[in-house]
């Protein structure tokens, strides 16, 4: 029998999503070990299991080169790759927003040319172009989105929340919604089909836990 491998998102979600794994009978104690190890093999259930950078995990279930990925919807949206999502599992919980001064409400609604930062380039243009149909110059950067209008690259930003805190705290409010996130499973179209049993046993057994 061939490993069935899955990549996991390191950072916030990679410590709920082993929970999750552990919850259903997978074993993942060396992940959980303090080592610079990319791959951890569970030889008793032939599964294989890495991390991987958030954004690149989308990546590689597209490619093959996992089976199955666990990454935030954000990711998913941003990265647009060809992926079956199977499961939202409820964990990870934010929101994608605008988000700016006070102030700014007015400028957005009137649908005026602004500059808007974002981590999500793909997520924002969809957002504004499609679903507003506003022009807007979309500036990419890679963290700390909020600093942008605080020192005037942008006049809003595009970005998580999940407390609020971050905003609140260097004066920035949400001035729309765009959608709410959360951390999902996601399958290779192929594996879907070539390992059909073993892929939908694990996603059983994940979804009786809810
Ligand atoms: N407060 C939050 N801020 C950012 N992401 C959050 C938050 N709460 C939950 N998430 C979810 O956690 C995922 C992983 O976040 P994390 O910060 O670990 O990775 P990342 O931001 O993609 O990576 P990096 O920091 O390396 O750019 C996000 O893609 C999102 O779905
Ligand atoms: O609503 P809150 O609970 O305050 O969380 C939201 C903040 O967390 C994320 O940043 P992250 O910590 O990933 O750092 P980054 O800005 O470097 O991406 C996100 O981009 C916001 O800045």
């Amino acid at each position: 029998m061939r490993y069935l491998t899955i990549a996991l998102a390191k950072g916030r979600l990679a410590k709920k999503t082993i929970k999750l794994f552990e919850k259903i009978g997978i074993n993942c104690d060396e992940m959980k070990s303090d080592t610079r190890k990319l791959i951890f093999t569970n030889e008793e259930l032939k599964l294989r299991f890495f991390l991987a950078k958030a954004s690149d995990v989308p990546t590689y279930v597209e490619y093959g080169a996992a089976d199955i990925g666990v990454v935030g919807k954000d990711t998913i949206l941003e990265e647009k790759k060809n992926l079956y999502e199977v499961l939202d599992l409820d964990f990870g919980k934010c929101k994608m927003i605008v988000a700016g001064p006070s102030e700014m409400k007015e400028v957005l609604d009137k649908g005026s040319f602004i500059r808007v930062a974002t981590k999500y380039p793909h997520i924002a243009k969809d957002y504004f172009y499609n679903k507003k149909n506003q022009t807007v110059e979309i500036i990419k950067l890679n963290g700390s989105i909020e600093l942008a209008p605080l020192v005037g690259l942008s006049e809003v930003i595009v970005d998580i929340v999940e407390t609020g805190t971050t905003l609140k705290e260097n004066g920035l409010v949400v001035l729309e919604e765009i959608c709410p996130l959360s951390a999902r499973m996601v399958v290779n179209r192929v594996s879907m089909k070539m390992e059909n049993e073993r892929i939908s046993k694990i996603i059983k057994g994940l979804r009786s836990l809810y």
